[in-house]
């Protein structure tokens, strides 16, 4: 059985096994059939395939063959394009061989042109190294030089610091100086005669250098109506408008240092006082007056001190005609009255309403003074001779600051032409010039009320009496600085005029007191007495010579007896008068008209024995000249003196011409150094009490008023008469102590 099964089991597997053999075949035919119809398929892509080959091939073939051609075409064009090439390479090698040797050529230069250059600039080198060491020694040569100016410039910088310090310094010396000359000073000019008055008489006899003046009436007989008076300076007809400027130069610099400063002309109508401050009618530069050169300067000077100090200047011109102020510069034709301060305003305006007008040359001022000058005519039309009867102000302010420091400083320069002073006779006049004369000599006499209350230190100035004080106030006193100049007319007939207008100037310039007069006096006296010395001895000399020609001249005098009486007699009198002229004069001046006495007259007197009292011809000469100073006194004076205003000058004038002394203490600082000298010249031998004592006797002398007075102690003698003036005139310097003193202690800097 196992067996069977066995072969059972084995038939079955057969069977199976035959079945999937079966099965196998079915599906190995299906797969054939599908590879079949896979390889038709195939055979069906590859014969398209193998017709699209053949296409592209036929296609790429017909290209190749386009493309043989075309290139073909190209290798021929590339072979004519090379043969040309070719052709252009030969065409450029022979270029390139010919440029070649161009550049050989100029290579060959080229090297030349360096060498040489190589060698130039060796030689520069060289030229340059030497250069070099030249800049360098000079280098140190500057440097040196360098130190050195390093040394001056630090010494110079120094000085530089104390510059300023120096500057001031000098200003304050300066001034000092100018107050060592005194702070009023008198000038006297004497006009020449005009055209046409030639043969006119001279009033003047003698014009000293040291300011002396004789003046006399040459219609009068004898020889006593002479008169000396003494001054800072007196300037002859000849004088120039430059020399009279040069004696005022020194004031116009104090105005630039902060100082007042006055400068008025007075005198009677005609005798020069327009001439003086403007200069005569369209002036060329060289007759220009005080006015303009003053400004000229003034304008000279603050451009040279630019680098220290800037100045700003403006100018004021008032006219003052019957007690009204008016403005000459003024555009405005109201003419209104302008009032004025009497205390000065801070700004230093006297007048602050009228026009103040900033003026940077003098080009400007001449037509400011232009304008103001055509304004006073217009009024001089419709008042007749206005500028005669009115007084002319011209005011310079000057306002200064230091450019180092910044102080600042102001100066006020008044420059005044005063209206005539002639004195009017009331029965001469009525009606508008009465008023007009009363007005002038009011304020004239108040102008010296203001000068002579100021000396006497009165603790009053009567400043408010007239409007021209008024406005000259800040220019009066303290330590502003005056000048007048007085102006006369030489002709005869204004002597009693010109005798009036010296003592009136007599007055103002007796009143100075300088501080400095103590210090300077005893050098100036030493100097003045040596001089004095030579002069008596040069006198004794020609005293012997005139006698000796005097003998030989007349035998009769040969007689030892004769002559010791001639010479007792007439030696002084011819003697002493012309020697006198030549010792002061230098030279003999035939015009002066000496030669009979006049000035030898007093000279006479100066020099004869003052012990011979008993000589009636000299003390009736005396008499006679006091007589006629008298005489002329009276003259002068109006019958009525109180109606026309000047009583009270009047009465102080007479007193100067009592006691002159008692007022006339001395001409600032010269004017007492002269008195020391007058009273040696005139008063040779005269004996020192005696003369004191007269001094002393006219300083006690009451004031007004003073005509018996007067006569009584003129009468006398004029030589008594001189030696009270010059006695009186030591006065000051005797006793000056308390006066010096008052003066220096009562300026002040004006600020
Ligand atoms: N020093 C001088 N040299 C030449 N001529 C002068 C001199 N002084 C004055 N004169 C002449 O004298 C005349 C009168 O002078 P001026 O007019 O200056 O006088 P015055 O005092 O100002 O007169 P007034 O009071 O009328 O103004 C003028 O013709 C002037 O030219």
């Amino acid at each position: 059985m196992s067996r069977l099964q066995l072969v059972k089991t084995e038939k079955t597997k057969m069977e199976q096994k035959k079945e999937l053999e079966e099965q196998d075949k079915v599906r190995l035919m299906k797969e054939k059939d599908h590879s079949d119809l896979e390889i038709s398929m195939l055979k069906q892509q590859l014969d398209g395939t193998k017709r699209t080959y053949e296409q592209q091939q036929l296609h790429l073939e017909t290209k190749a063959r386009n493309a043989q051609e075309e290139l073909e075409k190209k290798l021929k064009e590339l072979e004519c394009l090379l043969s040309d090439s070719r052709k252009k390479e030969k065409e450029l090698e022979s270029f390139s061989v010919s440029k070649a040797q161009i550049w050989n050529r100029k290579k060959v230069s080229y090297l030349n042109s360096i060498d040489s250059q190589f060698q130039a600039l060796q030689g520069l080198r060289a030229a340059s190294m030497s250069i070099k060491h030249e800049v360098i020694k000079t280098q140190r040569s500057y440097s040196e030089e360098f130190n050195r100016l390093g040394l001056k410039l630090k010494d110079l910088a120094e000085a530089a610091e104390n510059y300023h310090a120096v500057l001031e310094e000098n200003r304050r010396l300066y001034n000092e100086v100018q107050d060592l000359k005194g702070n009023i000073r008198v000038y006297c000019r004497i006009r020449p005669f005009l055209p046409g008055q030639s043969k006119k008489h001279s009033t003047i006899e003698y014009i000293g250098d040291n300011g002396e003046l004789v003046v006399a009436n040459p219609s009068k007989q004898g020889k006593e109506n002479h008169r000396l008076f003494k001054f800072n300076k007196v300037f002859g007809p000849a004088a120039t408008q430059e020399e009279v400027f040069l004696d005022t130069q020194p004031l116009i610099r104090s105005v630039l240092d902060g100082f007042n400063v006055c400068i008025f002309a007075y005198g009677q109508t005609g005798s020069g006082k327009t001439y003086t401050m403007s200069g005569p009618n369209s002036a060329s530069k060289g007759d220009w007056g005080v006015n303009y050169r003053a400004l000229s300067d003034l304008f000279q000077i603050s451009q040279n001190r630019r680098s220290s100090m800037s100045y700003e200047v403006g100018v004021q011109m008032v006219e003052i005609y019957n007690e009204q102020v008016r403005d000459l510069l003024s555009s405005d034709a109201s003419q209104k009255r302008l009032g004025i301060w009497s205390s000065s305003q801070p700004n230093g305006l006297a007048v602050p309403d009228a026009s103040m007008h900033p003026v940077n040359s003098t080009g400007d001022v001449l037509e400011l003074m232009h304008t103001g000058l055509t304004n006073r005519a217009v009024g001089a039309t419709a008042l007749n001779e206005r500028s005669s009867r009115s007084h002319s102000v011209l005011t310079v302010h000057v306002r200064g600051a230091d450019l180092e420091t910044g102080a600042a400083l102001r100066g006020n320069l008044h420059l005044v032409d005063l209206a005539g002073s002639e004195r009017v006779d009331r029965s001469e006049v009525t009606g508008d010039r009465l008023k007009e004369a009363q007005h002038i000599n009011k304020s004239l006499s108040a102008l010296g009320d203001v000068i002579f209350a100021l000396a006497q230190k009165s603790p009053h100035v009567p400043y408010r009496n007239s409007k021209l004080t008024q406005v000259l106030q800040s220019s009066l006193g303290g330590q502003a600085k005056t000048l007048m100049f007085v102006q006369l007319n030489p002709d005869v007939e204004s002597f009693s005029e010109t005798v009036s207008t010296l003592k009136f100037a007599e007055r103002v310039s007796g009143v100075e007191l300088g501080a400095a007069r103590s210090n300077k006096e005893g050098r100036d006296v030493k100097e003045l007495m040596e001089q004095v010395t030579s002069l008596k001895d040069t006198i004794a000399k020609k005293d012997e010579e005139i006698e000796r020609l005097q003998l030989l001249k007349d035998p009769r005098t040969m007689s030892p007896s004769v002559n010791n009486e001639k010479r007792s007699s007439t030696s002084p009198k011819v003697g002493a008068s012309s020697p006198r002229r030549h010792s002061l004069d230098g030279e003999f001046q035939p015009s002066r008209r000496l030669s009979s006495g006049k000035v030898s007259a007093l000279a006479d007197k100066a020099s004869s024995d003052p012990n011979n009292n008993s000589d009636d011809k000299h003390s009736e000469a005396g008499s006679q000249l006091s007589m006629d100073a008298m005489v002329d006194t009276n003259q002068i004076s109006p019958p009525d003196d109180e109606l026309l205003g000047f009583s009270g000058a009047d009465s102080e004038e007479r007193l100067s011409d009592i006691s002159d002394g008692g007022l006339s203490v001395g001409t600032e600082t010269d004017g007492s150094v002269s008195g020391a000298m007058e009273s040696s010249l005139f008063l040779e031998g005269s004996k020192p009490a005696e003369s004191t004592q007269k001094s002393k006797l006219a300083t006690k002398i009451p004031r007004p008023p003073q005509k018996q007075v007067q006569s009584t102690l003129t009468r006398p003698s004029s030589l008594k008469d001189l030696r009270k003036s010059t006695g009186s005139k030591k006065l000051p310097s005797a006793g000056s102590s308390s006066a010096t003193k008052t003066t220096t202690t009562t300026g002040k800097r004006w600020q």
